[in-house]
């Protein structure tokens, strides 16, 4: 790798995604299949608040990080989350502290959340069907999670995200009902190509939906335009004409982002990732810290970590989805 490209893979990467905790309160199918053993986290094995802000003082920010999204297993079930939050966005060096949750637990805890710094929420919403939403979350919970997103946009949130995994023949019928929740509201609907993390044999019987074939059928039934706006992530943002909000799309099997990757990834446990689709150059960050080792040290090994990553990220893109390897952590243990 020539100098040139190592430092700029070290400048662009300035986002970390924080998993709080790798249980859940759902068992959506294809993140957390039924039947699967988990090896769950304990607690003792967990960062502490402490540790993490720690981490996040004295490594990430120096490391020129400036946006944490904090995910899980379902982040709200993590204790002392406002307070972790207030604490997070009052450290300097912090731009941007966002959430991807489930929202069972929303509607009420949006105001302290809100209240406490978080500006960004996305809240995966599968299905506007009662009956469909419990076939993929393993819940009868729809109702409530519409509550905490209703409260969500109440409370302020902007922008507020809603996340969609399309599964053929699961919620692929109500992709048009989905978009539509874009036009009156200022809400940004985004359709996830579904990866074949967490339920394999899912994905081997339904497969997946392209997003070039979502945006034909939106397209076709409402318009679509390119909207004049980017996320700080992989999506591509289009919008209805005239509509409040926008329409992205997630499109991680048929398209490569790797180029444009601003992000890496810390565990629960502590270990902080490259890459979401493979297990090279991870290391325990965890250890480290409660071996007391220096914070300039942890600076060095995050920074190496770096350096590598820009040719970390493209492992494995070109495998076919039958030989791709089996990754030891799931979505809901790595965060998504
Ligand atoms: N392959 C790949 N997929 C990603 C990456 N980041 C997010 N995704 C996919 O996008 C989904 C939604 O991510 P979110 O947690 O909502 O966050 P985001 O869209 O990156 O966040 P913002 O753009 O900051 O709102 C994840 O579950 C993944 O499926 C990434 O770095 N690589
Ligand atoms: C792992 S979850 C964690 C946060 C929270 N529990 C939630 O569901 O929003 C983060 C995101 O990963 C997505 N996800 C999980 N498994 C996936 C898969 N196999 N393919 C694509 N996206 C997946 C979910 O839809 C969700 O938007
Ligand atoms: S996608 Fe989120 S809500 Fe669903 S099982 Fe995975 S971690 Fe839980
Ligand atoms: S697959 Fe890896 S390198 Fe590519 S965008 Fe996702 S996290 Fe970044």
């Amino acid at each position: 790798m020539s100098p040139k490209k190592q430092v700029q893979a070290q400048n662009s990467v300035d986002y970390l995604r924080i998993s709080l905790i790798d249980r859940c309160n759902f068992q959506c199918s294809y993140c957390m299949p039924i039947g699967a053993e988990f090896d769950y986290i304990q607690t003792q094995e967990m960062l502490t608040n402490a540790e993490l802000l720690s981490l996040l003082q004295e490594v990430f920010i120096p490391l020129g990080f400036k946006k944490f999204r904090l995910t899980g297993g379902e982040p709200l079930l993590r204790r002392g989350l406002v307070d972790l939050i207030a604490a997070m966005t009052s450290l300097s060096g912090v731009e941007d502290v966002s959430m991807t949750t489930n929202g069972y637990l929303l509607e009420g805890m949006a105001r302290s959340l809100y209240e406490a710094g978080l500006k960004r929420i996305n809240i995966s919403l599968d299905s506007l069907d009662r009956d469909i939403f419990r076939q993929v979350t393993g819940r009868d919970h729809w109702q409530k999670v519409w509550q905490g997103i209703l409260a969500a946009h109440e409370v302020g949130f902007d922008p507020l995200k809603l996340n969609v995994v399309v599964i053929p023949g699961v919620n692929d019928r109500e992709v048009l009902d989905l978009a539509a929740l874009s036009i009156d509201r200022a809400w940004h609907v985004r359709f996830i190509e579904f990866m074949p993390i967490g339920n394999t044999a899912l994905f081997e019987h339904k497969g997946w939906v392209d997003s070039a074939t979502l945006r034909e059928q939106i397209g076709d039934h409402f318009g679509l335009i390119a909207a004049n706006c980017r996320g700080n992530g992989p999506a591509d943002v289009f919008q209805i004409p005239n509509a409040k909000g926008t329409l992205g799309f997630i499109s991680q099997m048929s398209e490569c982002f790797c180029d444009r990757c601003n992000r890496i990834r810390l565990s629960a446990d502590g270990w902080l990732r490259p890459c979401l689709l493979n297990e090279s150059g991870q290391i325990d960050l965890k250890t480290a810290l409660r071996e007391g080792k220096d914070p300039a040290f942890l600076r060095a090994i995050v920074r190496e970590l770096l350096n590598l990553k820009s040719e970390i990220n493209f492992k494995d893109r070109d495998r076919g989805t039958s030989d791709r390897p089996s990754y030891q952590r799931t979505m809901s243990q790595i965060g998504g």
